[in-house]
């Protein structure tokens, strides 16, 4: 599985007027297992650590490195590695049908536009969306959006997939399946999730709590810690 680093990296950011507020703590961590789950309260940092991994956000001190590629001085290259899934599909959805969304996905990668509409329509295929091609995407179901969102991510094919809070949006059938689909990757995946049953399918486990990683290891046991600071 590839390696992700966190050396001391920190992230804070101005408040006008009000000096700044620390985001997330100095924090180091090497991440090499296949599905990290990244666990906590609204407003905790996740996002926050989550979006240093492919360079969305920079740390303020410290260094990120995703195979050993900084993600500040080599961005290109962590943003190939990294595929990134937001939790709201819209963010990443911009094209009027699904196929020309997955085109557009591939642009860079495949120059040919008969084969680039080849190599969209197997992606939609690969993920359940072939009989939906040339649909409008404000016509797909939540579930399927995110799976097309996703769809559009994995065409690129990342080393790693970092999705946050890919299955807040999406009732218990899609949360299944957009669920077994990041749990069907190959790649190494980092999920962050406020849904404990997905945690609990990671192999480790990081619990955040007032921008720090307050818990680090395996599910029971991070989630365990979890729930003590939601009951404490
Ligand atoms: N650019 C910014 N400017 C000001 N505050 C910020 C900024 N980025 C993040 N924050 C704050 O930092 C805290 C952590 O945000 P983050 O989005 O990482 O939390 P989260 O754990 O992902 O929360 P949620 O579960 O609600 O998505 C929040 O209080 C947020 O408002």
């Amino acid at each position: 599985m590839p390696t992700i680093e966190l050396d001391e990296a920190s992230v804070r950011v101005p408040l006008p007027g009000r000096g700044e507020r620390e985001v997330l703590a100095p924090t180091t961590l090497t991440l090499t297992e296949r599905r990290i789950g990244v666990i906590g309260a609204n407003g905790s940092g996740k996002s926050t650590l989550a979006r240093l991994l492919n360079g969305l956000v920079r740390p303020t001190s410290g260094r990120v490195s995703v195979e050993g590629r900084d993600v500040v001085r080599e961005g290109a290259a962590v943003r190939r590695l990294v595929g990134f899934c937001f939790t709201d599909p819209a963010a990443q959805l911009v094209m009027p049908t699904c196929v020309e969304d997955i085109e557009l996905s591939l642009r860079r990668r495949v120059a040919d536009g008969t084969t680039r509409r080849a190599r969209a329509m197997e992606v939609l295929a690969a993920n359940g969306l072939a009989d939906h091609a040339h649909d409008s995407v404000h016509s797909l179901s939540g579930g399927q959006r995110q799976l097309l969102a996703l769809a559009g991510v994995l065409a690129l094919d990342p080393t790693v997939v970092v999705a946050d809070e890919p299955t807040t949006l999406l009732d218990r059938a899609n949360t299944r399946r957009v669920g077994d689909t990041l749990f069907g990757l190959d790649q190494q995946l980092v999920l962050v999730t406020h849904d404990l049953d997905l945690a609990a399918r990671c192999d480790r486990v990081l619990v955040v709590d007032a921008a720090r990683v307050v818990a680090d290891g395996s599910p029971s046991d991070s989630i365990a810690h979890y729930t003590g600071l939601v009951d404490r």
